[in-house]
């Protein structure tokens, strides 16, 4: 295996896992886990329950010791340089009962003073969508806003890089697109981001890596496009009005195959490198036909079909 904290990126990278081992009572929960996140990226882990996201997060954090292997972020040890990394980085918990009799503003302003240049906290307030002049007490915040203030806290000190487990658990569509935006404008900023997520969609739109752990171990890693097979795709999917002419679209240059599947869904294969065309020539077909399509995919399928085929769709913990 290669030796990521010894490689150019493990010197520029902001976190760095080499064959990081965990057991809890005799039980290994997880297993030679190695990868590295690059500065300024959004890094998404995904795993079913009890694959051991967060052990490894919390490990990143500080909060627990390796077993085995060694874990560095931007560059540091997280328990022995604790004193150094903490100002550096953000973690959003998952757990929202911190001061449950304080206002968001007052529990904010209390973990700004632990940093020594803070947000403002009115403007943070306001970017995450609480009124900064509630008079609600944390308790009485739903769970969307109990997850939004969270997202406030760490963000207060600045962090170069931010750890979000399950960032939008929770939260209603709109708060959800809002908070997607907010990653968005960090990851311009340069900010590093390390995400856990079960919203396949999420980790689709807003990383720009994708982990799949599963039994403590790695088991597939790159860009969304590339695991969702968008790069080098030859199957087009389509949904239209049942019994198109499949023997004419199967005419279509560069179309090698075509076949209405079910009725109304149909199955184009081409050669990658024809993909660009095929779709053109596709959507004018329909077009001189007056026909409109209600759903087109490219590549093998989305990141949840891939996720399910790879860690099995039995219940987990
Ligand atoms: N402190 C602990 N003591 C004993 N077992 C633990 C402890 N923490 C976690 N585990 C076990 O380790 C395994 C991995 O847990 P972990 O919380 O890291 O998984 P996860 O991928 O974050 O899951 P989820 O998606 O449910 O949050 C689980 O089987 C869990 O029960």
């Amino acid at each position: 295996m290669v030796d990521l904290a010894a490689s150019p990126e493990g010197a520029e990278a902001a976190i760095v896992v080499d064959r990081f081992c965990k057991s809890y009572n005799g039980r290994r929960v997880v297993d030679e886990l190695s990868f590295s996140v690059r500065r300024g990226e959004v890094f998404a882990l995904l795993g079913p329950n009890g694959a051991g996201k967060t052990t490894t997060v919390e490990t990143l954090e500080g909060y627990r010791r390796p077993d085995g292997g060694s874990v560095r972020v931007l560059g540091l040890d997280p328990i022995r340089d604790a004193a150094r990394l903490k100002p550096l980085i953000g973690v959003m918990l998952q757990q929202d009962g911190l001061y449950p009799m304080l206002r968001p503003r007052e529990v904010l302003r209390l973990f700004a003073g632990y940093y020594r240049q803070p947000q403002p906290i009115d403007q943070l307030l306001e970017r995450v969508g609480i009124d900064p002049g509630t008079k609600t007490i944390c308790r009485r915040l739903s769970g969307g806003q109990k997850r939004r203030l969270a997202l406030a806290l760490a963000l207060v000190g600045n962090p170069q890089l931010l750890f979000l487990d399950e960032p939008t658990a929770g939260m209603d569509p709109q708060a959800r697109l809002a908070t997607w935006e907010i990653i968005r404008d960090l990851k311009a900023q340069g900010v590093t981001i390390l995400l856990t997520t079960h919203l396949m969609d999420e980790a689709e739109r807003l990383a720009d890596r994708v982990a799949i752990i599963d039994h403590g171990r790695l088991i597939a890693l790159d860009t969304p496009e590339r695991l969702t097979g968008v790069d080098s795709a030859t199957v087009l999917r389509f949904v239209a009005p049942a019994g198109l002419d499949s023997r004419a679209l199967a005419a279509l240059p560069g179309v090698q195959r075509a076949e209405e599947v079910r009725p109304g869904s149909y199955l184009l294969e081409t050669a990658p490198q024809s993909m660009p065309a095929v779709l053109a020539d596709l959507t004018a077909w329909l077009r001189d036909r007056g026909i409109t399509l209600t759903e087109l995919r490219v590549g093998h399928g989305s990141l949840e079909e891939l996720f399910l085929r790879l860690t099995g769709s039995e219940m987990r913990e």
